[in-house]
């Protein structure tokens, strides 16, 4: 049974709805990310997930508690969620165990029981030894970890959180995927997780929701969205690929290499379907389908090629050798998606 449920939300700012009709149901403990384009509704569904927007339509339910919906809203401190915002928002004055420590004390909980209950969420994210620092001292990973540590520490249901790695560098952004797994795994709380990059989606999420516009395009696991995305905008925002369009109907298929050759030597007529083609499923051969290389990207291990067909459609490939602009070569489609047009 799903322990969060989000029953056809929408928000509108004037005419314009800026969520439009989304359903969820979220089980105990998972990892979500609601991924898409900036704009595209992700922050007000987690503000009004956190109580801190009104409803127009639907409702939200937490345990069999109605928490939100347009005649009813529970107070966002009544939810027993807890938020981790981009800007870390840590007191400056206040040490580290602190800042860890500020709902505790809020609550009333001193001395030695206080210390122990802090220092358990500060252990939680590795950060015991630095329990006396002042924010000030201390890194962009750091603050952050502060932060999952103060929103540990009231054990909360549901912990949401807004971007929290877009003010990080691209090294401790990776470092820290790991430390929210680690930290999710830690607590057993379901996770509810807003980001617009695609690749930290899919390396922490068990579940999905892709958005565009303000609706939900696909609610699924980071492998579906890669091997069978619903739709042609999921397949081109998900991972690297192609998409050609084809003479046929083939959507929802799993495509083999003699399809995928049928479809490619029939592309001439008009077009009723689209493949979706992932560069790893492309393969320089001494046989297969003719192509021209436009363009190359060194990889290091490899490089990255977009080489063109003969109806100029292209695709995406990778090669461990160099090949050279316009050079011809053939290629092997092992494999590919079947998308609408
Ligand atoms: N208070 C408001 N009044 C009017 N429009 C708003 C308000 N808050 C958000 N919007 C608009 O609603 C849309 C969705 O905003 P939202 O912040 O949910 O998007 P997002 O997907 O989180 O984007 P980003 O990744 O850029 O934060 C945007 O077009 C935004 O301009």
């Amino acid at each position: 049974m799903a322990q969060l449920t989000l029953e056809n939300i929408s928000k509108h700012y004037g005419e314009h709805a800026v969520v439009d009709d989304i359903s969820l149901a979220i089980e105990k403990g998972q990892f979500v990310a609601l991924l898409g384009p900036s704009g595209c509704g992700k922050t007000t569904t987690l503000r009004m997930i956190a109580g801190f927007e009104q409803l127009d339509q639907g409702r939200i339910v937490l345990n069999d508690r109605l928490l939100a919906s347009p005649q009813q809203h529970i107070a966002p401190e009544q939810r027993n969620m807890s938020m981790v915002f981009q800007s870390y928002a840590l007191w400056p004055h206040k040490t580290v165990l602190d800042n860890a420590g500020y709902a505790l004390a809020l609550r009333g909980l001193r001395g030695q029981p206080y210390r122990d209950q802090v220092f358990a969420a500060l252990e939680a994210v590795n950060l015991g030894h630095l329990a006396d620092r002042f924010p000030q001292a201390l890194s962009g990973g750091q603050r952050q970890r502060v932060a999952l540590a103060r929103c540990l520490v009231s054990h909360p249901d549901v912990v949401l959180l807004d971007e929290p790695l877009a003010n990080l560098d691209v090294h401790l952004r990776a470092a820290m995927e790991t430390t929210f797994r680690d930290f999710h795994a830690r607590t057993g709380a379901t996770f509810i997780y807003v980001t617009h990059d695609q690749a930290e989606a899919m390396a922490m999420a068990d579940r999905i929701a892709v958005m565009n516009h303000g609706r939900l395009e696909q609610w699924d696991t980071p492998e579906n969205l890669y091997r069978r995305p619903a739709s042609r905008w999921v397949a081109t925002f998900i991972g690297k690929g192609a998409v050609l369009d084809v003479p046929n109907h083939v959507h929802g298929k799993n495509l083999r290499s003699d399809d995928i050759l049928n479809l490619l030597s029939n592309s001439g007529a008009m077009h009723r379907g689209a493949m979706l083609v992932r560069p790893e499923h492309v393969s320089v051969v001494d046989e297969g389908i003719d192509v021209t290389v436009q363009h190359r990207v060194y990889k290091g291990e490899r490089y990255q090629y977009m080489a063109n067909l003969a109806d100029g459609q292209s695709v995406t490939f990778y090669h461990p050798r160099l090949l050279e602009h316009g050079q011809a070569v053939q290629v092997q489609i092992e494999h590919a998606w079947g998308l609408d047009l």
